[in-house]
Formats: structure tokens, sequence, C-alpha cells
């Protein structure tokens, strides 16, 4: 389990003098498809990763130490809150910037031992999504996983809930807002980062 977390540092793009020797989680998605607040979910802090209405709110590299527990052993790990894919209301060069920073980070920091790709509930066919799926299968190591979280289950029918789980079996959905999810969220990726 998660006991606490505290933010590090915020970075521009991947840096080699800031390494890591502990695991880390990557939380990534579409703009406003809630990566921070799932993050304040997660560590049951409110404002711990910033997060808004307005889409393309995170907009550089948040390190965060959180500590587990697991079977009374303490550790750290990371989790990186990035911002989001897609956000059309920056201007061009602004965009690819961030993209080839992104990728940059995303490709070299080898302490990156799970991706976390968000997907909007309501919308889980974008092109977007899939295009990211691809992307991040295109340069995924073997000590890496991405696990695929459906957010704002809360706007989701009991029926287009099991549609959803039918069409992704490996699916979690969670909900910052009816607090569902997390424990099974959280366990996944303490499994990950263990190697378990
Ligand atoms: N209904 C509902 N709304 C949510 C949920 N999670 C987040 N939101 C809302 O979605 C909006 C975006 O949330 P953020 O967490 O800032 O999204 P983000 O993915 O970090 O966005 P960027 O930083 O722009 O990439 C906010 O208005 C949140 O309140 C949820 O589970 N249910
Ligand atoms: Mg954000």
């Amino acid at each position: 389990m998660i006991i606490s977390a505290k933010f590090v540092t915020s970075l521009k793009k991947f840096d080699k003098d800031f390494s890591s020797n502990i695991s880390e989680v990557v939380f990534l998605g579409r703009s406003n498809v809630g990566k921070s607040s799932l993050i304040n979910s997660l560590c049951k802090q409110k404002n711990l990763a910033k997060s808004s209405s307005t889409p393309g709110k995170t907009q550089l590299i948040n390190f965060f130490e959180v500590l587990c527990e697991k079977d009374k052993e303490k550790f750290n790990i990371h989790f990186i809150d990035l911002p989001g894919f897609g956000y059309a209301k920056v201007s061009k060069n602004v965009k690819e910037e961030w993209n080839i920073y992104l990728d940059e980070f995303l490709k070299l920091r080898t302490s990156i031992k799970l991706f976390i790709h968000l997907i909007d509930s309501r919308h889980t066919s974008l092109e977007l999504d899939q295009y990211l799926d691809n992307y991040l299968k295109g340069f995924l190591r073997p000590d890496q996983k991405i696990i695929k979280v459906f957010t704002k289950c809360d706007k989701l029918n009991q029926s287009e809930k099991t549609k959803l789980k039918n069409n992704f079996k490996e699916a979690i959905l969670v909900s910052n807002l009816n607090k569902i999810g997390f424990e099974e969220l959280e366990s996944e990726i303490i499994k990950q980062v263990l190697g378990l």
C-alpha cells in the first residue's frame, strides 16, 4: 500500500544528471483525461499534482516520491506526471518541442518500470490512444509493462462498464469522483515495480 508521497522536482526534458535508482511509474494519456487527479487519489492528497478542468494544466515532467509498504517492507518509488498528449491550444512549436522532449525522456529513462496509459472510459477507441499504445509498444523493454486504466468511470452506466470490461479484459476502471479502482491499481503498481 501507499503510505505517503511528496513532490520531488520538475524537469523540462531528460536529464542524465537527475537519475534514479528506484523504480519509476509514468502516468500518460490525453490532456484532461485525469492523470494528475489519479496521482492525487492514489497518494490520498488533494493537491499533490496540480489538476484543472482546463486541458494542458501539467506542462512539465513532475516527479513524486512515494513511500510504499508490502509485507511489512517499506520502499520508495517515483510517480511521474506528464503533460497531456494532444493538447491543441499550445502553439505548434511548443507542442513539437514537448513531443521531442517527452519522446527522448520516455525512451532514455531506464528506471521507468511501468507506463500507466490513461484512457477516458467514454471514448475508448480514439486514434490518439491507439497511436500512444503502438508508440509505447515500439520501445517497451522486457522489464517494462503497460497498464491501461480507464478514467472517469462514474460517467458510465452498468451496461457500458460491462461492455468495456468485455472489450478490454485487463482493464482497470477508476473514478476519482466515486473513489473506485484505486486498490486494484495500487496492487498492480506494487506488483510490477517489485517484479512479482
Ligand atoms: N467525472 C470525473 N471527472 C474527473 C475524474 N478525474 C478527473 N476529473 C476531472 O477531469 C479534469 C482534468 O483532470 P486532470 O487530473 O487535471 O487531468 P490531466 O490528465 O492531468 O490533464 P493535463 O495535465 O492537462 O494533461 C478535472 O476537471 C478533473 O476534476 C473522474 O474520475 N471523474
Ligand atoms: Mg495533469
